[in-house]
């Protein structure tokens, strides 16, 4: 992986800006510099020989320069948090719409726990990188060049000397790289998993009290704590080792400059100034020499959180079938000689397939339980391919899962996922044909607030808001699978009655283990057992 064209290729919106905050960061050098020039100055010369104007305007030469310094550091920080908050934003819309694109149910499927753990964890590291780290690299490289010139213009050897650290640092960073990147991605697992068993636990609260089994679940994850723990303290050991070697290195150099100028100051071949300049200019080199060296483990977080990332990215590549397709006519569902195997499964849900779904008919799939009614509607609906055979759609298609599907939010924001532009009026009539009337008896009617997976309602009533919700899409055709589990006998026949009335020119397909339905379509597919094929009954 190329890491430093993935980092280009993301900053695009970032460029200038980073380019504005290198130049702040030259100035900030080139302040620090004439700060040590004029120090020299002010000791050697102004002190000693020059008038009380000249001390006055000496130092305020020097009060501005310390102010200049301080303006570009604010400077600085505007444009790093800009920078910031637009990388992050950028990177976390284009993962997150890639997640919409991206095929579904394959081997590759990640945990939503540790996607969002990407989401936030990962970004956060690139996008510091990206504003802060690299420009910093820059700025520091010419601190280093700026601050090494001067030195030699005061002495060459201390200078060569202290420049020796360099390329000692960059063989030590080399060293240590690649440990460190793998505690890293140890440490991001980690996170992750953390991140899927909070999530998790929080989603099947209810039923994990139900089992009894808070405490085991909490055993689990302080155990996982546990273990990010350790691997957060390995690595902090490590670093912690690290920087002791290169502190002693660091803290020996500067021993030597001191010593150095000292016996330079006795021997009178430098002066207070020079001696009070060089020290500074110590500073000013190995300062960035640890800070580059910091930065290493900064960098290779980057490189790891970028791997992780591409592999959300690489779903991206595999574009899921588009619907509608013109072989067919519109609102015709046919699929020929269809086979289907899941990437990890062992052996065939659906074999040789073939079945045609005429316009404006209403089918019921029928078939025990784990035979693959909900497979054939994720062939229909292009989420999974087939192995073999050809699924053709004409037409836009809506699909009403089982189960609770609804979301946080009010009704409306609910209702208008399907159609944002629906009126009123509309939203007032699919929740009637729904059998979801029960809304407008709500104080808040359409703006209730439901809480995750609409809590708030009844698994009955959420799943008729559900339904009218699929009703609301304008899609030609519509998947259903098994949409009245939750709703009892009368409101069932109801429900069914109502939306054959009110939309007689729509293709539905539905899911069902019931008879009620059965008795109002126009054909019943069955899937039967032994060899996975189908029968027809019209
Ligand atoms: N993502 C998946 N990966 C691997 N196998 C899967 C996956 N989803 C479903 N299966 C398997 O495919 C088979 C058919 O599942 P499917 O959900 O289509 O059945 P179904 O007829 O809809 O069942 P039910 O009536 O219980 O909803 C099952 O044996 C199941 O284990």
């Amino acid at each position: 992986m190329n890491y430093i064209a993935w980092l280009w290729h993301h900053s695009r919106g970032i460029r200038f800006n980073t380019v504005v905050r290198i130049v702040t960061g030259i100035g900030q050098v080139a302040l620090g510099l004439l700060m040590v020039w004029l120090s020299r100055k002010f000791i050697d010369e102004t002190i000693r020989t020059g008038t009380a104007d000249d001390v006055l305007r000496m130092v305020l030469l020097l009060v501005l320069t310390v102010l200049g310094g301080v303006a570009l550091r604010q400077v600085g920080y505007w444009l790093t948090t800009t920078a910031g908050v637009h990388q992050s934003n950028a990177l976390r819309l284009r993962i997150f719409s890639s997640l919409f694109r991206r095929q579904l149910y394959t081997e590759q499927e990640l945990h939503s726990g540790d996607v969002t753990s990407r989401l936030v964890k990962d970004i956060e590291t690139i996008s510091s990188v990206c504003t802060d780290t690299i420009p910093q690299i820059a700025i520091t490289f010419i601190q280093l060049c700026g601050a090494f010139l001067l030195m030699r213009w005061f002495d060459a050897r201390l200078a060569w000397a202290l420049l020796l650290l360099t390329p000692m640092a960059i063989v030590f960073g080399k060293l240590i790289s690649r440990r460190l990147r793998k505690m890293t991605l140890d440490i991001r697992e980690d996170e992750s998993r953390i991140q899927m068993q909070v999530q998790e636990s929080m989603e099947h609260n209810a039923v994990l009290r139900s089992l009894g089994s808070e405490q085991w679940v909490t055993d689990r994850l302080e155990s996982m704590q546990q273990r990010l723990k350790g691997n957060v303290m390995r690595r902090m050991r490590f670093t912690v080792a690290m920087r002791i070697v290169m502190g002693c290195v660091f803290g020996l150099g500067y021993l030597l400059a001191f010593v150095w100028g000292g016996i330079s100051l006795r021997n009178g071949t430098i002066t207070f100034g020079v001696m009070t300049s060089f020290l500074q200019l110590v500073g000013m080199i190995q300062h960035p020499i640890l800070q580059l060296l910091n930065m290493v483990p900064t960098v290779i977080h980057c490189t790891a959180s970028i791997d992780r990332l591409e592999e959300l990215s690489v779903q991206d590549k595999k574009e899921i079938r588009d619907n509608p397709c013109n072989s067919v006519p519109n609102k015709m569902v046919r699929l020929d000689d269809v086979s289907f195997r899941y990437a990890n499964g062992d052996s065939e849900i659906l074999q040789h397939f073939t079945h045609q779904f005429a316009p404006g008919t209403k089918t019921a799939i029928m078939g025990q339980t784990g035979i693959g009614k909900t497979t054939l509607f994720r062939l229909i609906l292009g989420f999974i391919q087939p192995t073999s055979g050809r699924v053709e759609v004409g037409g836009n298609i809506c699909y009403v899962p089982q189960g609770n599907t609804l979301m946080s939010g009010t009704i409306r924001y609910n209702l208008q996922l399907a159609k944002p532009t629906a009126t009123d009026d509309e939203l007032r009539q699919v929740l009637h044909t729904a059998c979801a009337d029960f809304v407008f008896d709500l104080e808040d009617g359409l703006d209730t607030e439901l809480g995750e997976r609409g809590c708030g309602l009844s698994e009955g009533q959420a799943q008729r808001i559900a339904i009218a919700r699929g009703l609301l899409h304008d899609g030609d055709i519509l998947l259903l699978d098994e949409i009245s589990s939750s709703l009892d006998e009368s409101t069932e026949k109801d429900l069914y009655h109502r939306i054959f009335t009110a939309l007689p020119q729509k293709t539905m397909i539905f899911i069902t283990h019931r008879s009620t339905v059965c008795e109002l379509c126009d054909d019943i597919v069955l899937i039967e057992n032994e060899k996975k094929q189908f029968a027809s009954h019209s």
